[in-house]
């Protein structure tokens, strides 16, 4: 590894320069300051994938209720088991999964069993069947068995009373099944956030429209609502805002007043139709504004009546890097879901990189085997904040700390995979 790609963070980097917000300060300012919604909705089961639990949900039941075989087999009493040689136990009777044994087993008697069958009293282990010879109505063990063998004992999963689901768990299909294996049909979940988002700029045109010169049509509104539906957010789009103070001041006024967070895209910088910070600083408060990152420098986060603002910057692939490592992390706290940081690896970059100084970047990687099987990534190539594509052949973030000056094909790099299991 060389020496320049060494550090994945820039919390210990000192003052950015030009007055440019570290990125982990960025965030860690923006998650102070947003806080959880706490209306409670209850609802069936399958609606809650995707939603926060509002508050921890006990168990009303033992998992497993019952003590049951853990395998197809044969129930029997510990102290039958033979410590050498053989032995003989009657076969006395059947259990099946529900379908239990209604009698005891005794003394040398063993009681037929299947997965899932309720041990039958008398018994505390089970012989697998491939393990034994069944002649007639005896069945002959060996030795080598644990008393207590292939048993699961009520509750081991999940004890009555006991915690299955915590307060800010966000349910995934695991949580839907643990939900249900203990019966509950409903369960508490946080009211979702409302974002309220629109583009700004007279060059945008709506799919269908003609293209004038330099038009281009408006991608961000549909990048910004796949990332918001995957989130579960309740959505209300509200078009595209010309570049005008009194336009941008009216939906800047109606955003707010019927959302938790507003979301725009472009006009945030210092061009003579870049109005989105100027509004936020008359009709609310501007908190932040220009961090130390590649792409999304101008990024400006405030208050806005009761909502908060973000102003992404206009470039496509800018709007998505400052989605994920901005807005995503504090709608997730909103919603009331406990915030990790995007899980992050280190693997060996196959591609040059360059870098500028100063700047934590996003560059967009594919992570990928090489001919050995393990996990490199390959630069996606141009890196411009226009080329949208580049976000679409990735599947990772290439992220380069603000001292970093490149990367040499070989060093480690950290990378924030898009994808995980669930
Ligand atoms: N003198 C300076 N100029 C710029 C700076 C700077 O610091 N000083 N920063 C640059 C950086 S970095 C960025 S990022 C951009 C962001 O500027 P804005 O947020 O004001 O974005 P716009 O100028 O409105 O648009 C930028 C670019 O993106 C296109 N765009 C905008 N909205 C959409 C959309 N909805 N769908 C598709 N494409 C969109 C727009 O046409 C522009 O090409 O400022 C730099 N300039
Ligand atoms: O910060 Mo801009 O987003 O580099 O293009």
């Amino acid at each position: 590894m060389s020496e320049h790609a060494t550090g994945s963070h820039d919390c210990c980097a000192g003052p950015a320069p030009g007055g440019l917000l570290p990125v982990e300060e960025a965030r860690r300012r923006i998650l102070e300051q947003v806080t959880p919604v706490t209306t409670v909705e209850r609802v069936a089961l399958r609606d809650a994938l995707g939603r926060v639990a509002a508050r921890d949900i006990l168990s009303p039941i033992d998992v497993p209720a019952h003590t049951n075989s853990a395998m197809d087999g044969y129930a029997v009493r510990g102290a039958d088991l033979p410590a050498e040689g053989e032995r003989a136990l009657r076969v006395v009777g059947t259990a099946l999964a529900g379908a239990p044994f209604d009698g005891v087993v005794g003394p040398g008697e063993a009681v037929r069993i299947m997965t899932g069958a309720v041990m039958p009293e008398g018994a505390d282990t089970v012989v697998m069947q491939e393990a034994v010879r069944r002649e007639g109505e005896t069945v002959i063990l060996g030795p080598g068995h644990e008393p207590g063998e292939n048993v699961r004992h009520a509750g081991e999963d999940l004890a009555r009373g006991g915690v299955v689901i915590g307060a800010g768990t966000v349910f995934r299909p695991a949580e839907l099944g643990v939900a249900a294996s203990v019966g509950l049909a409903e369960v508490p979940v946080l009211r979702r956030v409302r974002v309220a988002f629109f583009s700004t700029g007279d060059e945008l045109r709506g799919i269908g429209e003609p293209l004038g010169l330099g038009d281009v049509y408006d991608s961000n509104r549909y990048s910004l609502y796949g990332m918001l539906r995957r989130l579960g957010v309740e959505l209300l789009d509200l078009g595209v805002i010309r570049d005008d103070p009194e336009a941008m001041r009216e939906a800047f006024s109606e955003a707010a007043a019927q959302a938790d967070v507003v979301i725009t895209s472009g006009g945030v910088s210092v061009g003579e139709a870049d109005y989105v910070k100027q509004t936020l600083d008359a009709l609310g408060e501007v908190r932040m504004w220009r961090i130390a990152m590649k792409p999304g420098k101008p990024l400006a986060f405030g208050r806005l009546g009761g909502a908060w603002f973000f102003g992404l910057p206009g470039n496509p692939v800018s709007v998505m890097v400052t989605f994920y490592q901005f807005v995503q992390p504090a709608l997730w706290r909103m919603a009331g879901a406990r915030v990790t940081r995007p899980p992050e690896l280190r693997v060996p970059c196959v591609s040059r990189l360059r870098k500028g100084r100063g700047r934590t970047e996003f560059q967009r990687g594919i992570l990928e085997t090489d001919a050995e099987g393990r996990w490199v990534v390959r630069s996606t190539g141009p890196q411009g904040s226009g080329i949208l594509s580049s976000m679409a052949a990735a599947n990772c973030f290439i992220v380069l700390p603000a001292g970093s000056e490149g990367v040499e094909p070989g060093d480690e790099v950290t990378v924030q995979p898009f994808h995980g299991l669930v």
